[in-house]
């Protein structure tokens, strides 16, 4: 479970991005984070993984306050989940399979046990045919799904991503979509941050709104809307 308890974010010299935020994320739900471009989407999502730390307001994950943590169980801590950000940081000198094997070997997974996990993820997102490629030789939206790939292959319980079919045309963005519908289903919590209403069609799925950093509704098919 994620738990948002009045949280603030305020950057050095800067407004607050986000405002007296306070939400629930249950596990294995599928969540979606709207709003305008700098309403605090990106925020929300890198205070969830603990990329930064709230000014001030309660932060939970899985009963953890991320604030408590020290800087050494931080690491520890974000092997839990699986992100996907904008700038996807790829390792353009190496090839598609080395890019996704790295997250096993930094947690210990070698041999054939990680290349079989390798080309399961890689399977998922319908680039295993891709995997002595290069990066720089794939087109837009084959490398958001090797950051996609490379996100999961640890199988993280919590997968976040971050405009994941922004700038993509219509049909790979539905396959990105779809990629995500299926680790739902198998219970990984999934929250995407988007501006567009792509993937929302479904009322079952939490909705954050974000309008200039405050959460301006969360909205879940399974308990309704909740205007604050
Ligand atoms: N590292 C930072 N230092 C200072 N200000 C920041 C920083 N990161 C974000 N901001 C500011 O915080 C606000 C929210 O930014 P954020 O990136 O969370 O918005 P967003 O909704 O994800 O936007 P986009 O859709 O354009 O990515 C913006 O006003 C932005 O300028």
């Amino acid at each position: 479970m994620i738990k948002f308890d009045q949280v603030t974010k305020r950057y050095p010299g800067s407004n607050e991005a986000l405002k007296n935020a306070s939400f629930t994320i249950e596990a294995g739900e599928l969540a979606f984070v709207t709003g305008h471009s700098g309403a605090g989407k990106s925020t929300l999502l890198k205070l969830i993984a603990a990329i930064e730390r709230p000014t001030s307001g309660t932060v939970l994950i899985a009963n953890q306050n991320i604030s408590k943590l020290k800087p050494s169980a931080i690491p520890f801590m974000r092997r839990k989940f699986g992100l996907i950000f904008q700038d996807h940081k790829l390792l353009y000198d190496r090839n598609c399979f080395e890019n996704v094997i790295l997250p096993l070997h930094i947690n210990g997974i070698t041999g054939n046990e990680a290349a079989k996990r390798v080309r399961a993820a890689l399977d998922k997102v319908g680039l295993l045919h891709k995997e002595k490629a290069m990066p720089i030789t794939l087109s837009g939206g084959e490398q958001q799904r090797l950051a996609i790939a490379r996100a999961v292959v640890s199988r993280p319980s919590i997968l976040i991503a971050d405009e994941p079919t922004g700038n993509l045309d219509a049909s790979y963005a539905a396959d990105i979509m779809a990629i995500f519908h299926a680790f739902h289903q198998v219970g990984v919590t999934v929250i995407v941050a988007t501006h567009d209403a792509l993937g929302m069609s479904t009322t079952q799925n939490r909705v954050l709104h974000l309008n200039q950093g405050q959460l301006t509704h969360t909205q879940s098919g399974l308990d309704g809307v909740h205007h604050e």
